[in-house]
């Protein structure tokens, strides 16, 4: 079987991006906002353009002179220097305050994260520290103190406030690329051999780049809101113009004239809050383009032979080298599935057995395209029908559990849900599998109900789960996914919860409807004496991997795995059948 892998990271592509843009154009926050900051910016940068008047030039005529005199457009402070020009230029400081904060926080946050999550946890644990050291230290208090230091230069104290903001880009960097990094792609490009700056530039960044964007605009808010609460507290220096020094003055001339306190508080709350509002419009816009990194066992694995009918066609199932794995906390995968493979033909009975933790319900997951989140499907196939399952979409895969393959669980009762009654559920279930009115379904269900021998069918449908006994439970349920005829019943440990003499009459329910429905069965069971009791076939699983597949008279006339031969000596030569194999996994039976 070969096995396409989709290295083509959807991140690169210009779709989302050209999506993200239309997104944010079309969101009035977004241009509003955007426009007001870059008209703002525009007036800081034409500022010599717009004003004769430098922004410390004093002259004692126009000492608080009103807005609209001639040639003081907002009036003058009480230095008699004009408002509008200080204003202007003190977009300037805010801009440049802005620009290097920000630059210096996402330099060092970016590349630590990128380096930090990437590589080895002893490579982490070193950032972790380092970041954590910074975190410590009181921002604001340590910019003050190092005034002396920095003679009050915008520049450098806003390059040390940057790596002070640092560890907020880090902590986002770093979770993103931690949770990206054991993706198929980033895998396929190690193993093609690029080296890690490349990928973690090529792969890991783009993934990284949205939240980037918008942590950004927070952190220009941050930039320009400090250095200015630093110029309002009078620290730095004093011939720099800023928003802070101009609310500071203006709050000293408050009863002479409010306005020189106004225009600066003004134009500051306008360009935070723009950024801020920006900041939520991008996270909008981008976030909902972001590329997800992609499932293996959805999306980025897709068999060739997905389009390709199966070429034993009398298979109704062909589970062909499955390997499933979860990440440990390390963040390297683990394999628990390794390779298994299998088929399973219409109407035929297998039964899967072997220990606990053989894997055995991982592979029924699997199957039912039901596996949790966070398990990869590192290689293989699943064919039904001649369809390949893997790479199926959430929506196809749930056409797919509802008609053609159902389930029926190992615990009955923590699979019916309390708060609604037993016919509620199955009506439901049914009528979106096979989209029948509500009365039909109730009519189907009420049929099927008598079938699996529960002797007052209306009572049952109408009682709460915690109103009927967990055999009772069980005919439910198996009444339920057979109720939309579907061509595979997988099974799993079926009887397991059960009393014991509850146990044979569900095995004998499950036998007589798999041939009057001709559906076939997958037991999943650690129960030799089930298979021989239920089963055309076997596949022994032993830690993950299949070990024997046969005929169930053959393989337990003649086993040919010495773990085969062990799990049916247990019963053999016991007098009864044993939950759990009696010896170790793998040792010899002579
Ligand atoms: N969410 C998970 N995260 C990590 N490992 C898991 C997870 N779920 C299952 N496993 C591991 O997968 C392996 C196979 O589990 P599985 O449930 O398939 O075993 P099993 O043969 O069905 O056993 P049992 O009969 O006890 O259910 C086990 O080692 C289990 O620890």
């Amino acid at each position: 079987m070969s096995v396409e892998i989709l290295t083509t990271d959807p991140g690169l592509t210009a779709a989302p991006r050209r999506s993200a843009l239309r997104r944010l154009l079309r969101d009035p926050q977004a241009v509003i906002t955007g426009g007001l900051l870059l008209t703002v910016l525009l007036l800081g940068l034409l500022a010599p353009l717009l004003t004769d008047h430098g922004p410390n030039d004093a002259s004692l005529d126009a000492v608080n002179a009103e807005v609209g005199t001639p040639g003081y457009l907002l009036g003058a402070d009480q230095s008699g220097r004009d408002i509008f020009a200080r204003l202007l230029y003190s977009i300037r400081t805010s801009a440049l305050a802005a620009l290097i904060g920000t630059s210096v926080a996402l330099l060092v946050g970016v590349s630590a994260g990128l380096i930090g999550g990437y590589f080895n946890q002893y490579v982490r644990g070193l950032t972790e520290w380092l970041f954590s050291l910074i975190m410590t230290f009181p921002g604001l208090l340590l910019l003050i103190v190092l005034m002396p230091v920095t003679d009050g230069d915008v520049g450098v104290t806003m390059a040390i406030f940057g790596v002070l903001l640092s560890p907020a880009v880090y902590r986002i960097v770093r979770n993103l690329v931690v949770a990206v990094k054991n993706e198929l792609y980033v895998d396929a490009a190690r193993v093609s051999g690029l080296p890690s700056s490349r990928i973690l530039r090529r792969h890991v960044l783009v993934i990284v780049r949205g939240p980037i964007i918008i942590a950004a605009a927070f952190l220009m808010g941050s930039a320009i809101g400090v250095q200015s609460g630093l110029a309002f507290l009078g620290v730095g220096s004093s011939t720099v113009p800023s928003f802070g020094a101009m609310i500071a003055e203006g709050f000293r001339n408050l009863y002479v004239d409010a306005w020189q306190f106004a225009w600066p508080s003004l134009l500051l709350g306008l360009i935070t809050a723009s950024l801020v509002l920006l900041g939520n419009a991008l996270r909008d816009a981008l976030e909902g383009a972001r590329p997800k990194p992609a499932k293996r066992r959805t999306s980025a694995m897709r068999t060739t032979v997905a389009t390709v009918p199966d070429e034993d066609s009398s298979e109704l199932l062909t589970v062909d080298d499955l390997g499933i794995a979860y990440p440990s906390p390390s963040g390297e995968l683990h394999e628990v599935v390794r390779g298994v493979s299998f088929t399973v033909g219409a109407g035929e009975t297998v039964g899967v057995a072997g220990e606990s933790g053989s894997g055995k319900t991982q592979t029924a997951f699997a199957i039912l395209g039901a596996l949790p989140a966070e398990a990869v499907v590192t290689r293989g196939s699943i064919r039904l029908n001649g369809r390949e399952l893997l790479g199926l979409s959430r929506s196809e895969l749930r056409k797919v559990r509802g008609s053609v393959v159902a389930y029926v669980p190992q615990e009955p009762m923590s699979n019916l849900d309390p708060s609604f009654t037993v016919g509620a559920q199955l009506v439901e279930g049914l009528r979106s599998a096979r989209g029948l009115s509500r009365a039909d379904a109730r009519q189907r269900i009420l049929r099927l109900l008598e079938r699996v021998g529960i002797t007052d069918p209306q009572r049952t449908f109408d009682s709460y789960p915690h109103q009927i006994s967990g055999g009772m439970a069980q005919r439910v349920l198996i009444a339920g996914a057979v109720a939309s005829e579907p061509a595979l019943l997988i099974a799993d440990e079926p009887t397991t919860a059960l009393d014991v003499t509850v146990q044979a009459d569900i095995l004998d329910l499950l036998r007589d409807l798999r041939r009057e429905l001709g559906m076939a069965v997958l037991l999943v069971t650690h129960n030799f004496g089930v298979v021989a009791d239920s089963c055309d076939r076997i596949a022994v699983m032993q830690e993950g991997e299949v070990v024997e597949v046969g005929d169930v008279a053959d393989v337990f006339r003649s086993p040919a795995h010495p773990y085969t031969r062990a799990l049916l000596g247990s019963i053999l030569h016991g007098d009864t059948v044993r939950a759990d194999p009696p010896v170790a996994a793998g040792s010899e039976v002579s």
